[in-house]
């Protein structure tokens, strides 16, 4: 079985509202996509890696690799203009079978358990989207401002990865975009398909505000620090 990863980074961060884009700001010293094309890298299944970038930062991306001393080999693809269309395009440069896996650039701290627990659910089920049950209460509200308590046991925020077979994904990717295609299990599930559940990490935030890259830099150390405590033993 081939598998492959893509790593969508075509945003501009708007709501971190950094000097660059949020996904090149440095986590442990270094860019968070780094951190999150590594994550894939390590992972058992040895997925073959493509990363979007908007196209304007295809030579930054470049510059960045050899400040970095960064090697992991991995296609580069152009973004578009709303993560539907960066997906799509990621889509487009692979050719034959396999299982995908699509991950948001912006969550670094996925751990490489939930990698492999994606791609072998995603093989047997057709698809497999990680999910975590909310600790906050949750409310729904209405244009007026009417809000209503939701059973929060009924309810997964959801992350990313989003695994699918590459078929089913392609099919899914064949519809014209629609506001409430904001991933890829609705764009799947729209295209008739029933999405397959797995539990995902807790540590896998997205990081999209400044005090979530404050949360990430902790989370990040916590986690050197038990690898570096195993390696002792
Ligand atoms: N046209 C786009 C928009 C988003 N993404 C990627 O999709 C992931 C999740 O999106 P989000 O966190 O919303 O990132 P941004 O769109 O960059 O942030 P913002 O909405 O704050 O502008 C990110 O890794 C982002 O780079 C993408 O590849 N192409
Ligand atoms: C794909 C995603 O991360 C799943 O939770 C999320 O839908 C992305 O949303 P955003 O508004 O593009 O950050």
């Amino acid at each position: 079985m081939k598998y492959y990863a893509i790593i969508v980074a075509g945003g501009s961060g708007s709501r971190m509202q950094s000097d660059v884009a949020k996904q090149f700001l440095l986590l442990d010293g270094k860019p968070i996509l780094m951190h999150t094309l590594e994550a894939f890298a390590n992972s058992e299944l040895q997925p073959e890696l493509l990363l979007v970038l908007n196209i304007h930062q295809h030579q930054y991306w470049e510059e960045l690799c050899k400040t970095h001393s960064f090697t992991i080999k991995h296609l580069v693809i152009k973004g578009g203009a709303q993560r539907f269309h960066s997906v799509k395009n990621g889509l487009k440069a692979i050719k034959g079978k396999g299982i995908v896996a699509i991950h948001d650039a912006v969550r670094p701290l996925l751990s490489a358990d939930l990698i492999l627990r994606s791609f072998i659910a995603a093989e047997e089920h057709g698809n497999a989207v990680a999910g975590v049950q909310s600790t906050d209460s949750v409310r729904s509200i209405n244009p007026e401002g009417k809000t209503e308590a939701l059973n929060r046991e009924n309810l997964l925020m959801i992350q990313t990865p989003q695994t699918f077979t590459v078929d089913i994904l392609r099919k899914a990717y064949q519809q014209p975009f629609r506001n409430e295609f904001t991933d890829d299990a609705s764009v799947v599930e729209y295209s008739g398909y029933t999405i397959h559940m797995i539990a995902g990490n807790r540590e896998n935030i997205k990081i999209t505000y400044p005090e979530d890259l404050e949360i990430a830099s902790i989370l990040k150390k916590k986690a050197s620090e038990n690898i570096k405590g195993l390696e002792l033993y």
